[in-house]
């Protein structure tokens, strides 16, 4: 025992005594990583925070949340106080069918035009913007907007939506609209070849300092459940079904479509994603980014 363990002791009782403060996206997407912490248990052991993706990154930016989903763009911009979860996200590897673009005209028409950006999404935002840019050559005028499909295309002629409405935008209301919808997984996967990752699971860093073993604990519990929730993803599609506007065929393609992995592949997305995306973000250098090392 050196001199400082006693001390050491002391804090962790003290600083690690109450639960984690842990964000929770509220959509669809996210709930495979958190249907299997109710059988394990695990919900006990979190003061769960329940938001939408811009909200939440925010907290965690701010130190009122110690861990959680962060919207990639937030990240990148944070990255020198987060340390990454890895093996889990929110990504695609093709199509993601809740990030798209919805267009009243053909994209390469939408130069000048007026086109929403989402207020709830922070990385999809700007992945359109750099595709019409670079895919399209065409520099619309942005202006955010609530995410509400009907009302992004009374407004302007185009929007940007995430999430569950953008789900239902996909499934149907692009096609009642008549509609071009670009699904923007797909679009960044057709441009690069590569996967998307929209949002990554982070821990504040001074947190991880002071609460390893918590850290790693919520590490492994959202693994258990993503691993649980896709192995049963037929029953958490069927629950689902009865509080969602969704049938449970459509939710199981959706959650079977979505990749929750965040390994090499997904990383090199991740790098390409901001060396691409960087100077109109304000992060000019890719950063290092740093990943939960493994418990020894
Ligand atoms: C797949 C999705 O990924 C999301 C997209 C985000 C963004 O664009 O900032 C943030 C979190 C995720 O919810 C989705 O919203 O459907």
């Amino acid at each position: 025992m050196d001199d400082n363990s006693g001390a050491r002791l002391e804090a962790h009782l003290t600083q690690c005594r109450r639960r984690p403060r842990v964000g929770h996206i509220q959509f669809l997407n996210c709930l495979p990583i958190y249907w299997g912490l109710v059988s394990s248990g695990a919900i006990l052991d979190m003061e769960l925070v329940k938001h939408s993706p811009d909200v939440l990154s925010n907290l965690l930016v701010a130190g009122d949340l110690d861990i959680g989903p962060i919207s990639l763009v937030e990240y990148l911009r944070n990255a020198d106080d987060l340390v990454v979860l890895p093996d889990v996200a929110v990504g695609s590897d093709g199509p993601v069918t809740s990030c798209n673009l919805v267009s009243k005209v053909p994209f390469e028409a939408l130069d000048g035009a007026r086109v929403a950006l989402g207020s709830t999404s922070r990385t999809t935002v700007e992945l359109a913007q750099l595709i019409l840019r670079e895919k399209y050559g065409v520099r619309p005028d942005y202006f955010p907007c609530a995410p509400d499909l009907e009302l992004m295309l009374r407004e302007g002629d185009a929007g940007v939506i995430i999430g569950d409405p953008a789900l239902r935008a996909w499934l149907y209301d692009a096609r009642r609209l008549d509609a071009h919808l670009l699904d923007l997984g797909q679009a960044w996967k057709d441009w690069t070849g590569l996967p998307m990752v929209f949002a990554v699971w982070a821990v504040r860093r001074e947190y991880l300092e002071r609460c390893p073993d918590i850290v790693h604990e919520v590490h492994a519990a959202f693994l258990r459940s993503r691993d649980i929730s896709l192995e049963h993803v037929d029953k958490v599609a069927r629950q689902v079904e009865r509080w969602e506007q969704f049938p449970a065929a459509e939710l199981e393609d959706y959650f079977t479509t979505l990749d929750f992995s965040l390994g090499e592949r997904q990383l090199e997305g991740v790098r390409e994603f901001a060396r691409r995306v960087g100077p109109q973000i304000g992060v000019p250098e890719v950063p290092e980014i740093a990943l939960l090392g493994a418990r020894v």
